[in-house]
């Protein structure tokens, strides 16, 4: 994305974000409440449009009609957009549907199986616990395989091998050429894992940086702005 801004009212959510991202990166996406970064995931997974700038993935422009590079994009969040009236299997069919992906009823009760709802195949999702649909979540995006994974503050909603699970998916993600870009205020949990840290505050990239060990220069960023008060956009 080159110079992307997005404008909600008086106030810039984004401001001039330029971000380019690399087959395999997993980028760990961090900043204080209201610095931006849902704003972001939403502007790369085409559910909001850019006030100014604009967004290419791979090598094409992000379009917001009925675009190919949509069936390449995936969301996880933790509203999990999941059909409540739907069971746990149809809902899994249904939505690989979306994506014209060919998968074998096999196919499915394996990601169930890999995600630990193997048992509740047959229950409504309206009877899943949050992190259980966290996880139906993650089994969908399993079965889809999007070459972009935008994934928003997931882990306050898994127990401790449901972090391990995702964790391993988002990896094998990587090692196959995805990538993932992942918002999230665990920044130790994230920081083990990542391949990139960026920093967003008010609107801006403050820190851009790859992997390193130990993350030094991210924790004297990072901790700088954590002493300040002020939240959200800039005016
Ligand atoms: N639909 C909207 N209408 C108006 N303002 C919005 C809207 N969505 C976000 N904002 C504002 O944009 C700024 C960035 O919000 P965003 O949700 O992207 O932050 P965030 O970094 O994800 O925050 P958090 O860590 O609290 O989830 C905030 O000031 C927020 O109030």
């Amino acid at each position: 994305m080159d110079r992307v801004s997005k404008v909600y009212g008086l106030l810039w959510a984004l401001r001039e974000v330029r971000l380019e991202l690399a087959a395999g990166e997993w980028v760990a996406l961090l900043g204080p409440n209201g610095a931006g970064k849902t704003t972001l995931l939403r502007l790369l997974a085409a559910l909001a449009y850019p006030t100014a700038g604009a967004i290419e993935l791979f090598g094409r422009p992000l379009s917001y009609g009925n675009s190919p590079l949509r069936g390449m994009i995936g969301f996880l969040a933790s509203g999990a957009h999941l059909y409540d009236n739907l069971t746990v299997n149809e809902n899994l069919r249904f939505f690989v549907s979306l994506y014209r992906k060919d998968v074998t009823a096999e196919e499915r009760a394996e990601a169930l199986n890999e995600v630990g709802l193997y048992e509740k195949t047959g229950e409504y999702v309206s009877t899943l616990s949050l992190g259980m649909r966290c996880r139906l979540a993650i089994a969908k995006w399993r079965l889809v395989n999007p070459r972009l994974l935008l994934v928003d503050e997931p882990y306050g909603a898994l127990d401790p091998s449901g972090v391990e699970m995702l964790n391993r998916f988002l990896d094998s993600l990587c090692a196959g050429g995805g990538i993932v870009v992942l918002a999230t205020h665990d920044v130790p949990r994230v920081l083990e894992r990542c391949s990139r840290a960026v920093i967003l505050n008010r609107g801006r990239i403050v820190f851009d940086e790859p992997r390193q060990d130990p993350w030094d220069s991210f924790h004297t960023a990072f901790d700088t702005l954590l002493s300040s008060r002020d939240m959200g956009g800039t005016r």
